[in-house]
């Protein structure tokens, strides 16, 4: 299979390193970067984008090399940045159209025959002839998400698409992504560990510019191995714990409160070791 591989890639802003010495290997389907504010998630994914220049390292994709041959690098790219926005008295349609035109779909019948498709795909084709300054959070998002696809691109970035939605149109999106994931690579960004769990089958971690990756979510799940136990404790006593110990979760039931406590040596007698859960595994990744 054809993966994206990315060798050693480093970028400064000043003294900051925004990357540092970032390799991953990416396959087909969905990839999640992970990683708190300022890690270093817009840098990669603009730098990936042939937006900005690494100060070294390299990309490559089948015979196609980043820093030789961006144009062939654009061709097989879609983008979703961060901030996408589009003017707001046109329709999604028009946008889609415009943006075509831009890739190169020359021919008028064809565009038509894609845009009509893409935007079914993400579920817009009620809303194609509206001003899309009266689209919602997530209906601009989708937008954002068909028009990285127009051209049918090898390889998706999406940065950050998550922020700001509501609970609904997250699960709206998520499932768009996943459905135009088959046959293509799509890297996302995140800070939310939940996007990665309803999305990818492999993830890399960033903090600081320096990245890990895993094969699959519960290598990094099991980062937290040994370290995450269940104690059903008294409502009183689960007050006094809370600043005591690091409790990343409680249930409250009946007569009694689980606390999911992240520690290295159980907390208690009581306490009975848990499998990790993804979240536990980056919190456990986070703090070191
Ligand atoms: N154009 C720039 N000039 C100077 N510093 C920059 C620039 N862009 C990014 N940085 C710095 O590089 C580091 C990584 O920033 P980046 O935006 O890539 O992080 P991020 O993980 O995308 O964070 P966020 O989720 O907040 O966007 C930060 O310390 C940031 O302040």
């Amino acid at each position: 299979m054809d993966r994206l591989v990315i060798d050693h890639v480093s970028k400064h802003f000043g003294k900051t390193a925004a990357l540092q010495s970032v390799s991953l290997q990416i396959g087909h389907g969905l990839f999640g970067l992970l990683g708190p504010n300022g890690a270093g998630k817009t840098t990669f994914m603009r730098v990936l984008a042939t937006l900005l220049a690494p100060d070294s390292g390299s990309m490559r994709y089948k015979d196609i090399q980043w820093g030789k041959q961006p144009e062939r690098v654009r061709n097989i790219l879609g983008y979703l940045p961060q901030n996408f926005n589009v003017f707001k008295n046109i329709s999604g349609y028009e946008c889609l159209d415009y943006i075509g035109v831009l890739k190169g779909l020359r021919d008028k019948k064809q565009r038509r025959a894609q845009i009509e498709t893409l935007l079914e795909r993400v579920n817009l084709t009620a809303e194609a002839h509206k001003k899309t300054g009266h689209y919602s959070g997530g209906m601009k998002r989708r937008l954002g998400i068909a028009q990285a696809l127009l051209g049918n691109p090898e390889i998706i970035i999406v940065d950050e698409p998550t922020a700001g939605l509501d609970p609904e149109e997250r699960i709206r999106f998520r499932n768009v992504l996943r459905e135009v994931a088959a046959g293509r690579i799509i890297v996302l960004s995140t800070h939310i560990v939940e996007d990665i769990e309803a999305t990818c089958s492999s993830v890399a971690v960033i903090k600081k510019g320096i990245a890990t990756q895993f094969d699959s979510l519960s290598k990094l799940a099991q980062e937290a191995a040994g370290h995450v136990w269940l104690w059903k404790v008294r409502p009183e006593q689960a007050v006094d714990l809370q600043s005591k110990v690091n409790v990343i979760s409680s249930t409250t039931t009946e007569d009694h409160v689980e606390l999911r406590v992240l520690a290295k040596e159980s907390p208690s007698r009581e306490a009975i070791p848990v499998s990790p859960t993804l979240e536990e595994g980056y919190l456990i990744w986070n703090q070191r």
